[in-house]
Order: C-alpha cells, then sequence, then structure tokens
C-alpha cells in the first residue's frame, strides 16, 4: 500500500481520522505536528513563538523528505501544501486525500481550542481568509477529496476505503 497523506485545513480531522484509518489499515500513523512537537520537545505553539514559522515550516518539509513510501497513513500539518517542495515529495510518496469542511463547521470544532498559534485572534475571521487562499492549493493536489460535514470519522473512514476498493489506490473517487 502506497503512503496515504491526509491534507485539508485545521480541523479537518487529519489527525483524528488518520489515527483511525491506520488502525483500520493495519499500517504505522504518522502525525507531522506531533513528530515535530515531539523532536523539538515542545508544543506547535512555543516552536511559534519561540523560534517562528518559518523554522516550523524548514522542520516540516524535513521531517516529510524522510516519511516512507508505502504502509503508512500520515496526518499532515494544515500548512504542509502551501509549500510546493512538499507537494511534490507527497506525490513522489503517496497519494492525498483532501478532507474537505467549509469554514463553519471548521470554526464549531475549533471554536474552544487553544492549541493552533495561527488561530489567536477572530477565529471565524482568520478561518474564512485562510481557507479561501488555501482551497484551491488542497484542490490541486488532492487525489481523493472527502466532505467531512455532518460525518463520523468511521463514516468518513468507510468512505475512502469503499473509494479505495472502487477505484483502486491512487485513482480520483
Ligand atoms: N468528522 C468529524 N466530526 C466531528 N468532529 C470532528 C471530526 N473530525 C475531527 N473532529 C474534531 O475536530 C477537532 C480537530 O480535529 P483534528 O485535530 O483531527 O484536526 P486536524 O485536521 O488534524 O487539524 P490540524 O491541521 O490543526 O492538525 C477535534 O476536536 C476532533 O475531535
Ligand atoms: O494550517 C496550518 O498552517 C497549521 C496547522 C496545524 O496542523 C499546525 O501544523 C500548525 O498549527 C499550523
Ligand atoms: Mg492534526
Amino acid at each position: 500500500m502506497r503512503t496515504i497523506f491526509l491534507i485539508g485545513f485545521m480541523g479537518s480531522g487529519k489527525s483524528t481520522v488518520g489515527r483511525l484509518l491506520a488502525e483500520r489499515l493495519g499500517v504505522r500513523f504518522i502525525d507531522t505536528d506531533e513528530e515535530i512537537a515531539e523532536k523539538e520537545g515542545k508544543s506547535i505553539n512555543e516552536i511559534f513563538a519561540e523560534d517562528g514559522e518559518a523554522y516550523f515550516r524548514e522542520l516540516e518539509t524535513a521531517l516529510l523528505t524522510g516519511l516512507p513510501e508505502s504502509n503508512a497513513v500520515v496526518g499532515t500539518g494544515g500548512g504542509v501544501p502551501l509549500k510546493e517542495i512538499n507537494r511534490v515529495v507527497m506525490k513522489e510518496k503517496g497519494i492525498a486525500v483532501f478532507l474537505d469542511a467549509p469554514a463553519d463547521v471548521i470554526l464549531s470544532r475549533l471554536i474552544y481550542d487553544q492549541s493552533r498559534p495561527l488561530l489567536k485572534g477572530d477565529k471565524d475571521k482568520e478561518i474564512r481568509e485562510r481557507l479561501s487562499i488555501r482551497m484551491p492549493i488542497y484542490l490541486e493536489i488532492a487525489d481523493i477529496r472527502i466532505s467531512t460535514s455532518g460525518k463520523t470519522p468511521e463514516e468518513i473512514i468507510g468512505e475512502l476505503i469503499a473509494c479505495f476498493k472502487e477505484r483502486g489506490m491512487g485513482h480520483t473517487c
């Protein structure tokens, strides 16, 4: 099985769905944010505050470059597809599954969340502005796009697995 990269905005469910999907497929789960936080010994908030976003983005690229090309599900950070080198690495190593959710659903999931450094002000505005800039990039590299609104993580995984069975890995559903 080629590596599955889950991409999408903050709160789209990449970490939640990714962990369950890996369990279901019997493969390793790697969450880029968790790996980086563990290696640095600090939270993502602390890395952004103390070392800056540019440093965090370098760590993301370094991590992606070292990931396996098979038998893994990767929950990416929401900003990973923004860099061209990251998009190239993901395409080389596996397939990209875009977990889609509109701004109001994302806001409802993250309204009380304090762990995302890019959502510290007017969350509604920050989500809408960033999502509109990123949407074309997520769409451009998605092999598969799944709407997550109103679906449980289990339902999303069921849809994804059905899609893989119907079309085969690496094809657009
Ligand atoms: N399908 C879903 N339905 C309802 N709530 C969900 C769903 N998927 C995720 N959530 C909830 O939304 C929140 C954010 O989910 P998660 O951390 O998996 O997002 P993420 O895409 O990994 O975000 P980030 O890019 O910031 O890492 C969590 O509280 C999670 O329980
Ligand atoms: O969308 C983003 O740019 C981010 C998403 C999170 O997964 C973290 O990687 C970090 O909070 C930045
Ligand atoms: Mg995550």
